[in-house]
């Protein structure tokens, strides 16, 4: 025997009770002995409260809405049954309509509607639905029954949620069932007292009854048939990467649906648990899926928890004072006062200090239970033992549980959960873990909720693809080149690293689109260009703010020297930060301090290693020297890719100003070139470096020698910088002449020593290491106390497109690894 129960949405037009009857049909055929219960059609129950509302306060256009919920009724009748065979439903039909009519007089002339008489008006939303289906299953030569559930299920009068009485029930369900072999039709939700009185059993209750038919006739298994696929890992409307659960134990399921997974009504659970009968959750509209079975025991999975859920507003109440320690009975009174008034606790929380009580509730009983609470505790309030301002309610919070048994056998739990928070700055107020480790809970301020859930989503189901939410401003040279590459690897990083990149926001100095859904990276252009807004920095960031967005990286591919004002406010906002502009490293050491500590008190990366050397591991060296406890003695580098290329370039035969025009073109220098040859580049490099060495210099400690003659120097645009460069050919060949002459080359070097940082033109001969570089070479010599005799030396292409491009890139892949 099987149970199958169909929802609302199963139950709610011609076509989705087509699709219930060819299940069943389907069902026959197989030989499966079943019965059916049935939800009224979608959105008729709340339909009928509010028409009793409607006729208890005297308004008399109550009749129109139930002549529309008639309507609604006859048109499935019309739709499903053919017009040969529809005259008895009709005439069953409009015999309930006539008393729901009735009924409804009767509120209106008493203005009044007691929750008695609410679960009578209710039970037509059943009564209608089964009515109808039974008609067309018969119609269809299936033998089938009309079983109104009130005659066989017995509760006490709660109305409203009324409690079985499973003795009387369940003698009555088997009686009725070895009367008949015809399939039956049951009302689901609606039962009745001893007197006959009609109950419900509180909404969602079709699932009870599913649950209370299936127990009492020991089912082989219970379906609930509804329209999601099965009991999903998380909300899917909240995390898109959500997916069903093939296998949930009882507990789990219980669990995950006491903090707001709505897919099984939590009571249902208790008959086919205590009888051992499987439930499945199935989709109506989506045969082929396998659903989610709830069994005693759930299959091994990878993952160290079943499901995520959440109960999106609730109200915590903190009671709070020295004078709760070691008082004993404190807990007893508060929650028996609030037990009183039928306030419930969703979750509690105390520190063993015992120096406060945390509790969450319904948000709307907040204000009633402040003042319980303050009743309560007048006289330990008055007396300073519980803090002054008494009890403190805070609203706009959600909790969020991850519930598994795996929990139980795995450890990293909860360190899992509060990493993957900590690590998107996400705050958690209240925290609660039941000793059966079946569940850990925690508080969170509701506006970070979405992305809580998709941040622990991401690391405790990682066979799902994780998702990095890029923002990045400058789309020219190396931001183009970035997107252009990461394009290409887009396939790569979702097969291999599991990683989808998705580049949520663009800028340029002009246009900044913004969207959620991804921008492509193939048509980011024409989007840009089409969608575009004109470009406001603080706007984009506050945008960044409001879509608070799990694993979110602002790129910052310019060389504007205000951006690095938004660096602190996103760091601040638990955003890492990427960047290749110089600017805000080599702007005071201040900034550059607070810089680096809020990435470290938010727990998010602000990483910048194309600063230095463009791609190669100049920055991350010294990083790594220095975490592991050596010490600098002298660095001596090369940090200028174009000035390298130019003085490998610049032979005999050439022109100084074409080879600064070729270090253009091929995108070595800076947009402004003007930056490079007056050393300004190298400086703010050398001045990096000393930073991350330790020694805090300011960018006026710097000793720049000049490369260039004061004429051009002194140039006021660009287009005169290189006039002036053409106008000086004959002093860059002198310079190139003298250093022919010794059998050496030219090269800008900076040194670092002893806390001081110079740049120097020097010539070096053929056994300086510096000499033989080629093309934008860098070269950067560290001598350590531990790379002492032979020092540590990094060398290769500094400056270019794709290698700071790819510089850039693995910035924002380790903040990847660094997130999950
Ligand atoms: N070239 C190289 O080898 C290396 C470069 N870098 C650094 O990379 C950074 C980018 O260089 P590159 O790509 O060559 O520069 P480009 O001039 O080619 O691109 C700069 C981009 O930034 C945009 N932009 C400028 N100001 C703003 C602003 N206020 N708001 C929004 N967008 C703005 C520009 O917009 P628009 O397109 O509208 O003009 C352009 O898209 C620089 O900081 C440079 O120092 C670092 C290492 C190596
Ligand atoms: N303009 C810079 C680019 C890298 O930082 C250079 O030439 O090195
Ligand atoms: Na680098």
């Amino acid at each position: 025997m099987k149970v199958l129960k169909f929802g609302g949405t199963s139950c709610g037009t011609v076509e989705s009770i087509q699709q219930v009857i060819q299940i069943l049909q389907d069902n026959i055929a197989k030989g499966e002995r079943i019965a059916v219960v049935y939800s009224a059609m979608g959105g008729v129950t709340n339909k009928l409260i509010e028409i009793g509302r409607m006729a208890s306060k005297g308004n008399v256009e109550y009749f129109d809405a139930l002549k529309a919920v008639e309507e609604r009724h006859f048109a499935a009748i019309r739709g499903l049954i053919d017009i040969k065979n529809q005259s008895s439903s009709i005439a069953k039909v409009r015999g309930l309509v006539n008393e729901l009519e009735d009924l409804l007089k009767g509120i209106s002339l008493i203005r009044e509607l007691s929750a008695r008489t609410l679960d009578l008006l209710m039970s037509f939303g059943e009564r209608l639905s089964t009515t109808i289906i039974t008609e067309a299953l018969k119609a269809r030569g299936v033998k089938a029954e009309f079983c109104d559930a009130r005659t066989l299920i017995r509760t006490n009068d709660h109305f409203g949620y009324a409690e079985v009485d499973f003795e009387v029930t369940n003698a009555q369900i088997l009686a009725h069932f070895a009367r008949t072999d015809a399939m039956q039709c049951i009302t689901g939700f609606i039962a009745s007292t001893a007197e006959g009185i009609t109950t419900t059993l509180g909404r969602g209750g079709s699932d009870y009854t599913g649950s209370i038919f299936g127990a009492a006739l020991d089912a082989d298994v219970i379906e609930i048939w509804t329209d999601v696929d099965g009991m999903m890992t998380a909300d899917p409307r909240k995390v898109s990467t959500a997916f069903t659960i093939p296998t949930i134990t009882y507990a789990e399921a219980m669990e995950l649906s006491h903090f707001g997974a709505k897919v099984i009504y939590p009571p249902s659970l208790q008959p086919a648990f205590v009888k051992n009968i499987p439930i499945k959750v199935l989709n109506t509209f989506n045969v082929a899926s396998e659903g989610t079975t709830v069994h005693t025991t759930s299959d091994e999975t990878p993952f160290a928890i079943t499901g995520i859920s959440s109960i999106d507003d609730i109200a915590l109440v903190n009671v709070q004072g020295s004078g709760l320690i070691g008082v004993a009975g404190v807990s007893a009174r508060l929650f028996s006062a609030l037990s009183r008034h039928k306030i419930s606790v969703i979750l509690i929380s105390q520190a063993s200090s015992e120096h406060s009580i945390c509790f969450a509730i319904d948000p709307k009983n907040a204000d009633r239970a402040k003042e319980v609470l303050d009743q309560t505790f007048a006289p330990e309030i008055s007396a300073g033992d519980i803090d002054r301002d008494g009890i403190q309610i805070q609203k706009n919070v959600s909790i969020i549980a991850i519930v598994g048994e795996g929990m139980r056998r795995s450890t990293g739990v909860s360190g899992k959960l509060f990493t993957a928070l900590g690590k998107n700055g996400i705050n958690v107020i209240a925290t609660a873990q039941g000793s059966s480790e079946l569940n850990i809970s925690v508080v969170i301020q509701k506006n970070d909720l979405s992305k809580a859930l998709n941040a622990i989503h991401g690391v405790f189901f990682q066979s799902e693809v994780r998702t990095l939410n890029l923002f990045i401003v400058g789309t020219g040279l190396i931001g183009s080149t970035f997107l252009k590459q990461l394009s290409a690897q887009s396939d790569y990083l979702a097969k291999e690293k599991l990683l989808k990149v998705n580049v949520v926001g663009l800028a340029r100095s002009k246009k900044m689109w913004l969207n959620p859904e991804g921008i492509s990276l193939t048509h980011w252009k024409q989007e840009l260009d089409e969608n575009g807004k004109t470009t406001s920095l603080p706007a984009f960031v506050q945008r960044i703010r409001e879509f608070n967005l799990p694993n979110s990286v602002f790129i910052d591919c310019t060389s504007d020297k205000d951006i690095i004002h938004y660096y602190h406010p996103l760091l601040d906002a638990s955003v890492s930060v990427v960047t290749p502009n110089k600017v805000a490293n080599s702007s005071s050491y201040a900034e550059y301090r607070r810089l680096q500590q809020t990435a470290v008190r938010k727990g998010v990366k602000f990483l910048y290693e194309t600063n230095v050397g463009a791609g190669l591991p100049i920055i991350n060296t010294i990083q790594g020297l220095m975490a592991s406890g050596d010490k600098f003695v002298k660095i001596e580098a090369i940090l200028s890719g174009t000035l390298s290329f130019i003085f490998n370039s610049f032979v005999a035969g050439t022109r100084f100003v074409d080879i600064v025009g070729e270090a253009k073109e091929k995108g070595y220098t800076e947009p402004d070139p003007r930056d490079d040859l007056s050393g300004l580049d190298v400086a703010r490099k050398i001045l990096i470096l000393a930073r991350e060495t330790g020694v805090g210099l300011e960018m006026s400690d710097i000793q720049i020698a000049p490369i260039l003659p004061d004429n051009c120097l002194q140039a006021p645009t660009v287009a005169d910088f290189f006039t002036e460069l053409e106008n000086s050919d004959a002093y860059f060949a002198g310079l190139l002449q003298a250093a022919a002459e010794k059998g050496e080359k030219l090269r800008y070097i900076a040194t670092l020593e002893n806390g001081k940082a110079t740049l120097q033109l020097r010539t070096v001969d053929a056994d300086h290491p510096f000499y033989s570089l080629s093309g934008a070479d860098n070269i950067v010599s560290f001598t350590t106390e531990r790379y002492n005799s032979r020092p540590l030396v990094v060398k290769g292409p500094g400056a270019g497109a794709e290698v700071t491009a790819s510089g850039v890139f693995a910035d924002v892949m380790s903040i990847s690894s660094y997130l999950s």
